[in-house]
């Protein structure tokens, strides 16, 4: 394609240079520029893209796209635009050919439930044949079959329209992605047609990023009124009982596209009596004046909120209502996601991804509701995120648990201990809480002394398979981890008890008994 191609797409660009220049593709990092690239220079939050222009003519650059005024002595064309990452959302739709017009695009935007409510919808799609691809946290479905690794929740423009592109060319029809604060503040998803958008809850988390609550719940609003400006017929599908979700359906009723899901009398979607156990959640939903019986293979009220808001994006955007609460009964677990670890074992042991206070609340709530002897939660707080969040996470965690492991999550650049001082200040009664920086001793100081009908629940990494210390991403999975130590564990009880047998048939030959196997300390059991 030429530059030329391109240049109607943009917003308003004052040009120089050959317009006939062939460009092949973009890039707003500099270090991956080579001939044909045209370079988007980004001004960040740690370094300004146009600072490296010059490197990015001399590695080949096709042309230059920038906020800046063109450099008098610049050898190749250059683009001169009012918003970089607008423009490169823009360049990137054009290259790949506008892969979002083939596909029904569900945004879901929230502090928690983005990636649970964003599967179930997967789920949906395709149940419905209407093939989906998926982009989140935890990977991106291409529809293709395979699973591209997620860099991050809500990929950059120019490698989303790339992925939208591959959708399209395997045959999708639609896509649910996961919507990020941070993508809609960079303008990642910028030009994108949704056709409904779905707002989960807003409660404290990124205040390092975003500084304010209001500010992080103005960004979440921005996929609002992108979905309300793509199509007269988009859905606006909101948390009704959720405080900022209130005010959220405020900014936008007067569209009468507004969907509101939750618990609350005046929702159009609204989940009563509901149930779970072990194995999942049955609730009774009312919605457009008819009463149906939902089954959710997931645990808790907060996935009760993810059903819903899943099913009215369902609805809205066309799929038979009836067949998508049926499909919901055989939703995959969705990885790290209160995902039971235990099968066999005398204690429930589940994984979660609650890395925020109320994900905490929400993740506790619900195992309490398991009715387990003793709940026993391991958490830990990620680095580099927001320290604020800290303490209060450790309060959630002491008052909805019996027992606590504090330990570490992703420290990231951050030290480990300062994270630790940083959460411990909010427990109640620090000396009664157990604080154990290494998170595999954390895990198996918890189920060593886990006893029958306990639940321990291990919080903050969920679904990651790493541990990222000083920018370096150590193996680690809490699941394998867990499974590990209950199998080892097991070993050690049937090695204990042959032991133990082999002592009474000595007793009863008249050996001399064996000198007593000292019992693990019980570190909790008071
Ligand atoms: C805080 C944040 O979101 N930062 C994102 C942002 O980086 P930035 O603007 O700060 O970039 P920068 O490092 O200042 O560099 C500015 C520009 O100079 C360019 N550059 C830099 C160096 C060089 O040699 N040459 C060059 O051209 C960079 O490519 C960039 O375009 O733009 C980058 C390029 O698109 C993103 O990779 C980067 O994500 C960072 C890695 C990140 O960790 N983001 C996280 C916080 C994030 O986005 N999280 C959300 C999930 C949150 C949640 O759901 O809880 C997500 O959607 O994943
Ligand atoms: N609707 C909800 N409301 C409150 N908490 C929830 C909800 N859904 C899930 N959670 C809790 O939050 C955790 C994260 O859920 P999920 O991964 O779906 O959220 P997310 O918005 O994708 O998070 P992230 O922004 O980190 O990607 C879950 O493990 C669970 O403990
Ligand atoms: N276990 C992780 C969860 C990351 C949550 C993600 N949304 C982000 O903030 O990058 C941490 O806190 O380190
Ligand atoms: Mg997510």
């Amino acid at each position: 394609m030429k530059l030329r191609d391109f240049i109607p797409h943009l917003d308003k660009p004052a040009v120089s240079g050959s317009l006939d220049t062939e460009i092949t593709g973009f890039a707003y990092d500099s270090r991956l520029v080579g001939p044909g690239i045209a370079f988007v220079a980004i001004r960040g939050t740690h370094a300004d893209g146009n600072a490296y222009i010059g490197k990015a003519v001399e590695l080949g650059a096709a042309a230059i796209i920038s906020e800046q005024a063109p450099a008098e002595d610049c050898a190749v064309p250059w683009v001169h635009v009012r918003h970089s990452r607008i423009a490169l959302a823009q360049a990137a739709a054009a290259l790949y050919g506008h892969p979002a017009k083939a596909l029904t695009i569900a945004g879901v935007t929230g502090t928690n439930g983005k990636t649970t409510t964003a599967f179930l919808l997967h789920h949906l799609f395709n149940s419905a044949q209407m093939r989906s691809g998926l982009l989140g946290t935890i990977f991106y479905d291409l529809g293709g079959g395979e699973h591209v690794p997620a860099t991050h929740t809500t990929p950059e423009s120019l490698e989303i329209q790339g992925l939208l592109a591959s959708m399209r060319d395997n045959g999708c029809r639609a896509c649910a992605m996961e919507v990020s604060s941070h993508a809609l503040d960079q303008d990642r998803v910028f030009g994108l047609p949704f056709a409904a958008a779905i707002f989960t809850n807003l409660t404290q988390d990124h205040l390092d990023y975003h500084g304010t609550m209001e500010k992080y719940f103005e960004a979440k609003v921005r996929l609002f009124q992108i979905t309300a400006d793509s199509s007269p017929r988009s859905a606006l599908i909101i948390n009704g009982d959720d405080a900022w979700g209130r005010k959220l359906v405020q900014r936008f009723e007067h569209t009468g596209r507004v969907v509101r899901f939750g618990f609350g009398v005046g929702c159009e979607f609204r989940a009563i009596n509901v149930r779970y156990d072990f194995t999942g959640t049955t609730f009774e939903l009312e919605a457009r004046g008819r009463s149906f019986l939902v089954r959710l293979p997931l645990i808790g009220d907060f996935n009760v909120y993810n059903a819903l808001g899943a099913l009215a994006a369902a609805q809205a955007v066309g799929l038979n209502f009836r067949e998508a609460i049926r499909s919901l009964q055989n939703a995959p677990q969705v990885p790290g996601r209160m995902e039971r670890v235990s099968e066999n074992s005398r204690f429930q042991v589940f994984v979660d991804y609650a890395h925020t206070p109320d994900g905490l609340e929400n993740a506790l709530r619900t195992a309490r509701a398991l009715r387990p002897r003793r709940l026993i939660t391991v958490f830990g707080c990620g680095g580099d995120r927001d320290r604020s969040k800290r303490p209060k996470m450790a309060a959630a965690a002491e008052a909805g648990s019996d027992i606590c492991v504090l330990t570490s999550d992703n420290p990231r650049t951050e030290d480990p201990q300062q994270i630790l001082n940083d959460a411990k200040a909010g427990f109640a009664r620090p000396q009664k809480q157990a604080i154990i920086a290494d998170r595999r001793e954390a895990i198996l100081t918890a189920l060593q002394n886990a006893r029958e009908g306990d639940l321990v629940l291990i919080a903050g990494k969920g679904h990651e398979d790493y541990q990222d210390i000083q920018g370096k991403k150590h193996p680690f999975d809490d699941r394998k981890i867990a499974r590990a130590i209950l199998h080892q564990l097991k070993a050690e009880r049937a090695a204990e008890r042959e032991e133990k047998a082999a002592e009474r048939e000595a007793m009863r030959g008249g050996f001399d008994r064996p000198p007593d196997r000292p019992d693990r300390p019980d570190r909790f059991n008071r």
